[in-house]
């Protein structure tokens, strides 16, 4: 099963320039959450942060007891085998054979027989659909293929984390739906802990039992889908409508005079949003057990929510017939 990691007042600054201060949120153990962001907000940054790549100047990330924030390299590197990664390129070796580029990990990091290794790459190249491409050098095959290729490699140490760095970019719609799908079926079979980077909205509003989001320097908000997808909190609700009227500009954020031209121009105000429903295992994957958990997690911070949250999760769950998924 997954493991719960519990950032706790996270700053992290490079020389005179903040990127975030005191983020603090719990990513539930086996849950899939999401994190936005504006460009440039340190989604990145906090990703890096999480696995002790680089430094905050203060607050902590507990994973299992160790703090990766403050304890030695040798105790870090071990919590670290617990995670798998995924870059944006899906960050493969280009002269290696997609197999070999899968298998890396497990050469570098393990002492297994070959014949182990093979087993191991090619059932995780068959969970991304890949058998049939082993023998492929990573530039003769397509970007979403890539970065299933990615996602095998993050596999392979059976990691109890995954983070994700926008594992949709440069891919067209319909590959980023197979890989929210992908996703899912992912979580359901190995019930890990998922941290996703996007900036699609398909992904957050149908992938994630969380959401959290980053602007000016601070996390606006973390909590259940439900209360993002519902929020009128102008950051959040401007950013999943894709709209230009709001607090986010083109750099970022917008100076009080433009944000006062917009009060003074009449806009309408945004439509309620509708919940779409969160995507369930296909056919034939095992449930998420995390959705099980989540259910009960959120039901018990229910009067915790904002009106609006509180009646999209109870919608949610009286639809799913008393069944454990949101739907
Ligand atoms: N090693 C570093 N040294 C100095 N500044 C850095 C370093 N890494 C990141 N930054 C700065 O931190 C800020 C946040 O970068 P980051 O890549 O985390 O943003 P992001 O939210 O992931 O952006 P995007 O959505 O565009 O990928 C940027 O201003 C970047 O220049």
């Amino acid at each position: 099963m997954g493991i719960e990691v519990v950032v706790e007042g996270l700053t992290k600054s490079f020389g005179a320039q903040n990127i975030w201060q005191d983020v603090s949120l719990t990513l539930p153990a086996g849950e899939v959450s999401v994190l936005l962001g504006p460009s440039g907000t340190g989604k990145t940054v906090f990703l890096k942060s999480v696995i002790g790549l680089l430094k905050p100047e203060a607050g902590r990330v507990l994973i299992d007891g160790v703090d990766m924030v403050n304890s030695s390299e040798r105790q870090i590197y071990e919590i670290r085998k617990s995670f798998g990664l995924m870059f944006q390129d899906g960050a493969l070796f280009g002269s290696m054979s997609l197999f070999d580029n899968i298998a890396f990990p497990l050469r570098e990091h393990t002492r297994k027989k070959e014949t182990e290794i093979r087993r191991i790459v090619m059932e995780r190249m068959e969970m991304v659909g890949l058998v049939g491409a082993e023998g492929k050098l990573p530039g003769e095959i397509s970007g979403g293929m890539r970065k299933r290729a990615g996602l095998a490699r993050a596999l392979v140490l059976d990691p109890r984390i995954i983070l994700c760095d926008e594992p949709d970019s440069g891919l067209d719609p319909v590959r980023t739906a197979y890989l929210s799908q992908l996703l899912i079926d992912l979580n359901a079979q190995i019930d890990a802990t998922m941290l996703i980077v996007t900036h699609n909205l398909d992904i957050a509003a149908t992938v994630p039992d969380n959401m959290g989001m980053l602007f000016r320097r601070e996390l606006v908000a973390f909590g259940p889908r439900e209360a993002l997808l519902t929020s009128d909190e102008p950051v959040v609700a401007q950013f999943l409508s894709g709209r230009r009227d709001g607090p986010i500009g083109m750099s970022e954020e917008k100076d009080a005079a433009t944000l006062a031209r917009e009060r003074l121009g009449d806009r309408p105000p945004l439509p309620p949003r509708p919940l779409p429903p969160q995507l369930e295992p296909s056919p034939g994957m095992p449930e998420r057990r995390a959705a099980g958990r989540r259910r009960q997690r959120v039901l018990a911070l229910l009067d915790e929510l904002p009106e609006a949250a509180r009646t999209a999760v109870l919608k949610s769950y009286a639809q799913a017939g008393g069944g454990t998924a949101a739907r």
